[in-house]
């Protein structure tokens, strides 16, 4: 008789990891699916491992499921689907459905823009029928990839035959409504990042109180755009309700990485502050090479670039709270520091509630994350 975990390997001898096993109960999972080639290991190269994108030519095709566990501001995994296998239509692939779907954050199903999607999409359909029976909570997220070198028009003309195609299968089978999300992406760009970010962003619980507490700090410091980043992976896993910016969340990102490099050389934060002690007088106006200057705050770094100060404060070691300050903010650093410090405390006191009892430091009931009036 075969036991579970036996029961759970592919006949041709891949294992799909045991659910049951403590290192993966509890930590929402990101599955990438998709045809061969459509890009699925790039993606989790590009994002998770920080590969440059022009390194994914030589990755070599997936042969077994790639399963990558990932300790941020909360532990998840990401599981890699070789492309040709197809586990709904696979007669030599037996699985436990809940050792897969059972602790899903989301299916994000990946389509080859470049190439001919339309095999892609029946597949995808006929996965979202299959998973509508058991999981209708799953978010189904559709990344339209490679759209780099693509016109404007001709990405939405895609996304939307493509989005047709889909909602049109689902109807006609009875099912409306289902929570399936479209994206236009690339490596080559921010929009891999931006996409994951709304990805995430759907696991995070009280993602709510967060979004307020950047809220109000850009109200009480005239903030045009905050951002709660993932250092790591340079996904933003909060900001405030203004309305999305493609152009300053590139920004926020670029500097989240030039900080990075500089930690990478210099160590800790803490040592990045050291490095900059060791610069004589004033704050240093140091031009980048995209002749951008950075000058430290008392508690903070404040890139200022040809238009806007931007400002960077680390919450933890996962996180950092990224904000672009109107002109002229300067004269009001004193004040602004108070309340980043306010907010960063009360950011502190989230993650701690929302962390899973056992790892939890203190309880202190519902973050302040309020700010003070300047
Ligand atoms: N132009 C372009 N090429 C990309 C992009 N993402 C991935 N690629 C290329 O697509 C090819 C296949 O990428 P993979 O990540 O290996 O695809 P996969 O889905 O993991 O393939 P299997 O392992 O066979 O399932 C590689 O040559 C990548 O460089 C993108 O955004 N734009």
């Amino acid at each position: 008789m075969e036991n579970r975990q036996q029961q759970l390997q592919k006949k041709d001898g891949a294992k799909v990891p045991d659910p049951t096993t403590t290192q993966t109960k509890g930590k929402p999972r990101l599955l990438l699916m998709g045809q061969r080639r459509s890009g699925k290991s790039s993606i989790s190269s590009v994002v998770f491992h920080k590969l440059p994108p022009s390194e994914t030519l030589f990755l070599e095709s997936t042969a077994r499921i790639q399963k990558d566990s990932l300790n941020s501001f909360m532990e998840f995994q990401v599981w890699d689907f070789p492309g040709q296998i197809d586990i709904f239509d696979n007669p030599n692939f037996t699985f436990d459905m809940d050792a897969i779907f059972g602790e899903i954050g989301a299916l994000i199903w990946v389509i080859d823009a470049q190439d001919d999607y339309l095999e892609a999409v029946a597949r995808l359909n006929a996965t979202i029928l299959h998973l509508q029976r058991g999981y209708p909570h799953i978010n189904i997220e559709v990344f339209i990839h490679k759209v780099d070198g693509l016109s404007d028009d001709y990405k939405l003309d895609i996304q939307r035959d493509v989005t047709i195609r889909i909602q049109d299968e689902l109807s006609d089978q009875g099912i409306e409504n289902a929570p399936v999300n479209f994206h236009l992406t690339s490596i080559y760009n921010h929009s891999i990042f931006e996409a994951f970010s709304k990805v995430i962003q759907k696991l995070i619980p009280r993602l709510g109180q967060l979004e307020a507490m950047l809220t109000n700090l850009c109200r009480t410091c005239r903030f045009e755009k905050a951002y709660l980043f993932d250092v790591n992976t340079k996904i933003y896993i909060a900001t405030d309700s203004t309305p999305e910016d493609m152009a300053s969340y590139e920004i926020c990102s670029d500097y989240v990485d030039v900080i990075i490099d500089f930690t990478e050389v210099y160590g800790s934060w803490q040592r990045t502050q050291k490095w900059r002690d060791r610069l004589e007088g004033e704050p240093w106006n140091q031009p980048l090479e995209d002749q951008a200057a950075c000058e430290w705050a008392e508690s903070g770094m404040v890139l200022t670039d040809a238009q806007r100060p931007i400002m960077l404060r680390e919450v933890d070691r996962f996180l950092a709270l990224v904000a672009i300050m109107k002109e002229g903010s300067y004269d009001k650093m004193p004040q602004i520091n108070m309340n980043v410090d306010v907010v960063v405390k009360g950011l502190t006191e989230f993650f701690e509630i929302t962390k899973p009892k056992e790892t939890r430091v203190t309880d202190k009931g519902v973050p302040s994350g309020g700010v003070i009036q300047t």
